[in-house]
């Protein structure tokens, strides 16, 4: 049987701004306590993983230990057909990181850029689907954990347009859509995100009857 958050409070393990926006909305309906790993100065893990899952239960069990509450973690990233799948478990590290004024972040042009310069080696007909994959992983001080994943399926498209969402919203189509995930509201995001995905499946489990 897999456990269940008993506390209110839960640890949300992740160094994204974006991620940490998108899960405390998703889970702003549960009653639940978030706190940030920045928040409470946790460090960030190194994720020697090769897959989703063992990287999100790398991220959880670190923040589950050291601030000894509950922790979600969320390892997600972009799949290219065309490129084999990749960036894939990697799409964070093809942004290079870059450091503004007090403000870590990434070059997240250039990682999109190099998408799509690998995709257009490969001519004007090449296949342009791909995928974002999420896992969630929730753990425990005393080890438990649960996972969940989800996915959504589209098109790379170039160049990027919108201002909404973060990291490869820009450059990503959702099936059906014409428009970029950075030019959804939230709302419709979460409408249809591999993150909502993962997380229905995450309530169903922890907080349905
Ligand atoms: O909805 C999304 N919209 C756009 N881009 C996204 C999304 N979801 C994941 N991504 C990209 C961003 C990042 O390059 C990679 C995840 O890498 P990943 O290691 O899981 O996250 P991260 O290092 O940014 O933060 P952290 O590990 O602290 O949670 O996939
Ligand atoms: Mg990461």
């Amino acid at each position: 049987m897999t456990r269940k958050l008993d506390n209110k409070r839960l640890v949300i393990a992740t160094h994204n701004a974006g991620k940490l926006r998108e899960i405390s909305a998703l889970l702003a309906p549960y009653g639940i306590e978030c706190l940030s790993a920045g928040q409470l100065g946790l460090p960030e893990p190194e994720e020697t993983g090769t897959t989703f899952v063992e990287n999100a239960l790398i991220k959880a069990h670190a923040a589950a230990k050291a601030a000894q509450l509950p922790a979600l973690a969320d390892d997600s990233g972009l799949s290219v057909t065309a490129l084999g799948g990749k960036p894939g478990v990697y799409t964070a590290d093809w942004a290079e990181r870059q450091w503004f004024e007090g403000d870590p972040g990434r070059d997240w042009y250039m990682a999109m850029g190099k998408v799509e310069g690998l995709l257009c080696e490969q001519g004007p007909d090449v296949d342009r689907s791909c995928w974002f994959s999420c896992v969630l992983a929730i753990a425990w001080p005393e080890g438990d954990e649960a996972v969940y994943d989800g996915r959504v399926n589209g098109n790379f498209s170039w160049p990027p347009r919108g201002t909404m969402g973060f990291g490869y919203d820009p450059v990503f189509v959702p099936e059906g859509r014409e428009v970029t995930f950075a030019q959804l509201d939230p709302e419709e995001k979460h409408r249809i995100s591999h993150r909502a995905d993962a997380f229905a499946k995450l309530v169903a489990e922890q907080f349905g009857g």
